[in-house]
């Protein structure tokens, strides 16, 4: 039998329905035998479709949605921004993983450079979709490549999963690293020079 809850209006891909994000979390909340009518749990299922919408934002836009000031200074050596923390959902089991991105790329040829909030704003779009970390490593260096038309590109994310210290192996404090090379930056020189920035503390 279809499920009745598949045949309601899906709107435009990508849209947040927040409703029956809202339903999901009171169906869960029953499944796990609580009682979601009693005080406390009342306005959970709204709090959590909420939630749920800010922490997926990513879903509903483009890496070129942010890429969009870019200015001709001319600079044509890396440019890195360490430490841009991040929150993103694991993909498997929906919990955070949380710790830092650096985000480096040599510009084109042209000097074609972006604003330094817009790398920060770029990890945001990827982050805040149910991922898993190699996708979102990957993503941000091939968007750096294909929409500054960079020359080469550099990320690296170190993450904690929750996935891993709450449950299962539980393992708090275990990092996990993922790195993306692409282009010049693939040159043994020039990916040590950006791999010594990034360690340096
Ligand atoms: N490669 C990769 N694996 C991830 C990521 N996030 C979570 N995982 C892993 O996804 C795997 C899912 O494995 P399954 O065996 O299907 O699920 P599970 O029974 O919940 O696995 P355990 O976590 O080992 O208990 C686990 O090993 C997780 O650690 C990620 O970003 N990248
Ligand atoms: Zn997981």
């Amino acid at each position: 039998m279809t499920d009745p809850v598949t045949l309601e209006p899906q709107g435009p891909i990508g849209e947040f329905d927040e409703k029956r994000a809202e339903a999901a979390v009171r169906e869960l909340l029953l499944a796990v035998g609580e009682d979601p009518d009693r005080e406390g749990l009342k306005e959970t299922p709204g709090r959590v479709a909420r939630a749920y919408k800010e922490i997926l934002a990513g879903l509903r836009q483009e890496p070129e949605d942010v890429l969009t000031t870019t200015f001709d200074l001319g600079h044509d050596e890396m440019v890195l921004v360490k430490d841009i923390e991040i929150v993103s959902l694991c993909e498997h089991h929906l919990l955070p993983f949380h710790g830092v991105a650096h985000v480096g790329y040599i510009p084109a040829e042209s000097g074609k450079i972006t604003g330094l909030s817009k790398l920060a704003r770029l990890v945001e779009v990827f982050a805040r979709r149910p991922q898993v970390q190699e996708r979102l490593t990957t993503q941000i260096a091939d968007s750096l490549m294909r929409i500054l038309e960079a020359r080469g590109a550099i990320v690296v994310v170190e993450a904690e999963h929750m996935c891993m210290s709450v449950r299962g192996i539980r393992k708090p404090g275990a990092k996990t690293t993922t790195s993306a090379v692409r282009g010049q930056l693939r040159d043994a020189s020039t990916r040590a020079e950006a791999m010594s920035l990034i360690l340096a503390r």
